[in-house]
């Protein structure tokens, strides 16, 4: 098992935001996380990339305990982020941008008297390859489609080689047919790195289309977990989500 979540607990206040929640993550494995507003998703990926401590419980990597260490610690230890909201710098180029992850997987810092642009370039460009960004190498990202932005954070996010990536609704604002292909690309990666891929997805297209696995929190405890097909059948799901609509529309919200 390379991630094991055991009994997992967050409240804030009165509310548990996470409230006993265990599961485990396979190498080169596809896991969604899904839930109405407010079932706690976002906390969950918070206590498994360090972002907040839990007030009980366990995150394993690989065998090694998580829970409590900060952002920092658990990104060297091998896992990977991107976020809903661009993290990409406007002004470099793509392939800068890429050069500029691999400095900071390295330890170093950018510096002005340092140019990224002399860092490892032909990884970068491997990288940038992998996620079929590498004709656009030169283009500043500030001249590129969203779709384009998200494959140059994944190729960023793959720059340290993590074990895990967490991914948080890595679609959002997307049309249908890049949501699909953005996951379709994630998927083969992980496939190929024997990377696990945790994400928080809305589109059900994406959740029942790519997932290996799916993960349902409704009020902070895991309402069910299985496949895609199983879960889409599952009545307590369905039920969880009526009122929403989301689960049972074959088109997305
Ligand atoms: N920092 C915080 N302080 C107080 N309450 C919080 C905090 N973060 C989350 N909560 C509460 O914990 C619960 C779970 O929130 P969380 O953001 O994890 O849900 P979510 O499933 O990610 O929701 P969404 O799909 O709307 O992003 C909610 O009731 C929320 O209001």
């Amino acid at each position: 098992m390379m991630l094991q979540v055991t009994g997992l607990h967050k409240a804030f206040g009165g509310v548990r935001a996470v409230d006993d929640v265990s599961f485990s993550l396979e190498k080169g494995e596809l896991l969604a996380l899904i839930g109405p507003n407010g079932a706690g998703k976002s906390t969950t990926f918070n206590l498994v990339g360090g972002q907040l401590a839990p007030d009980s419980g366990s995150v394993r990597l690989a065998g090694r305990e998580m829970a409590g260490l900060t952002p920092r610690a658990v990104w060297r230890l091998g896992v990977g982020r991107t976020f809903q909201i661009a993290a990409t710098f406007a002004s470099l180029s793509v392939l800068e941008n890429v050069q500029m992850a691999l400095l900071s997987a390295d330890g170093r810092v950018f510096s002005f008297w340092r140019r990224a642009a002399d860092h490892r370039r032909a990884d970068a460009l491997a990288l940038l390859e992998s996620v079929g960004m590498a004709a656009q190498a030169e283009r500043p990202c500030s001249a590129l489609a969203y779709g384009d932005v998200k494959r140059v954070e994944l190729a960023m996010a793959l720059a340290h080689a993590p074990q895990l990536l967490l991914m948080d609704e890595p679609t959002a604002g997307m049309a249908p047919a890049e949501r699909v292909a953005l996951m379709t690309l994630t998927k083969q990666l992980a496939r190929e790195r024997q990377m696990g891929v945790l994400f928080t997805e809305h589109s059900m297209d994406v959740v029942f289309g790519q997932a290996d696995r799916v993960l349902v929190l409704v009020r902070g405890r895991l309402l069910a977990e299985g496949r895609p097909e199983d879960i889409q059948r599952n009545a307590r799901v369905q039920q969880a989500y009526l009122g929403s609509g989301r689960i049972l529309g074959k088109h997305p919200a």
